[in-house]
């Protein structure tokens, strides 16, 4: 299968996203919600994932979705359902040209209930569609670095991946210049890279990326998370060390950090777990470990085996992630496994 519809769908979809998330972005109220697990949702986050479920269940209505929210406290509270829903509609007006192909939605109901269609349990069998519909919102409300983040998983393995990534610049060169990109890939037809335009039925094809192959660890670059509670920066700075990194670690939150990988703006992604039982979404990780596969990279859990997205909603077989280009992978593992000798 060529999978270009699902690739198509998934990049228009992550695309009218962004222009909501942006809205909320630049505007006053953003609605933020703390959770359960103490992490922040705003409205950005629930109107992204109800416009990227209407687009992928107006096209694929059989397939199973697993996104990150559910619409319980839009059902309760009107003071954070209503501005949602003012932005949906308003997103909806402005992108009136992929309607068509994307969907609309017409009431706040609606928009709650494509919300709930993301509770699917994940497996091993089937197509499944994993959403991070904000990933990196600590990020997005400190008007750094986040992502919308869409991946398809056919029977237990990440075949569609897209990424749309607001606030990465379009020339890596050019830090302060123009920004947003959108990332995607089909397993086996490699990965794609191209502008987050204003206009998105202006559909350009993208251009293929390919990892960087630096030589030595001299030459490398690593990535890690700004948040000191989602990994360990302490050991990830040790395991630097150890490899003969020398250039300091570049710090942004998000599954940007695969996108920066992925185009050769930085070479490998240390994410060590912070506790060996925290488990890891799949919606953190299926769009960008594909994009990185195929640029040609190797993704992999801490002990080097592969990320595996056919047990449910997390990936509760691996612990921690590596992001590294071929000739250095197992090189880092080495090392990330004499760091964690006591755990692992
Ligand atoms: N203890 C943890 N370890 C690893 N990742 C975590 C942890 N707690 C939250 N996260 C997740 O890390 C992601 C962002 O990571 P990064 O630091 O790379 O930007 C978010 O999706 C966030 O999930 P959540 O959406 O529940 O906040
Ligand atoms: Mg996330
Ligand atoms: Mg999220
Ligand atoms: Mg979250």
């Amino acid at each position: 299968m060529s999978y270009s519809k699902e690739r198509h769908i998934a990049e228009l979809a992550v695309q009218r996203a962004c222009i909501l998330t942006n809205r909320v972005f630049h505007s006053r109220v953003k609605g933020t919600v703390t959770k359960d697990d103490k992490s922040p949702v705003t409205l950005a986050d629930y109107g992204a994932q109800a416009l990227v479920i209407g687009a992928v269940n107006k096209n694929f209505p059989q397939d199973n979705i697993v996104g990150e929210e559910d619409a319980e406290v839009l059902r309760q509270k009107a003071d954070v359902r209503e501005p949602t829903w003012q932005y949906v509609k308003e997103t909806i007006e402005q992108s009136q040209e992929v309607v068509g192909e994307i969907g609309s939605i017409n009431s706040a109901e609606e928009m709650m209930d494509l919300i709930d269609l993301g509770v699917h349990a994940g497996g091993p069998t089937g197509r499944i569609w994993a959403l991070d519909p904000i990933d990196g919102t600590k990020g997005f409300l400190r008007g750094g670095q986040y992502a919308v983040c869409l991946g398809l998983i056919v029977d237990g393995q990440v075949t569609v991946g897209a990424l749309a990534c607001p606030n990465l610049p379009v020339d890596p060169k050019n830090p302060d210049g123009e920004k947003g990109i959108i990332l995607s890939a089909v397993r086996g037809q490699g990965a794609t890279l191209k502008p987050l335009l204003e206009n998105i039925c202006a559909d350009e094809p993208g251009i293929p990326i390919k990892m960087n192959a630096p030589a030595s660890f001299a030459d490398a670059a690593f990535c890690e998370g700004v948040e000191s509670g989602h990994s360990n920066q302490g050991q990830q700075a040790s395991i630097a060390k150890k490899l003969g990194i020398t250039k300091e670690s570049v710090r942004m939150d998000s599954q940007a950090k695969y996108a920066s990988v992925a185009r050769g703006d930085g070479d490998l992604y240390l994410r060590l777990p912070t506790s060996m039982t925290y488990e890891e979404k799949i919606w953190d990780h299926a769009a960008g470990s594909l994009i990185v596969e195929e640029a040609g990279g190797i993704v992999s859990d801490v002990r080097g085996n592969p990320l595996n997205f056919a047990v449910g909603r997390t990936l509760k077989k691996n612990n921690g992630v590596i992001a590294a280009p071929k000739n250095l992978h197992a090189k880092v593992i080495e090392a990330v496994k004499d760091e964690l000798k006591a755990v692992l």
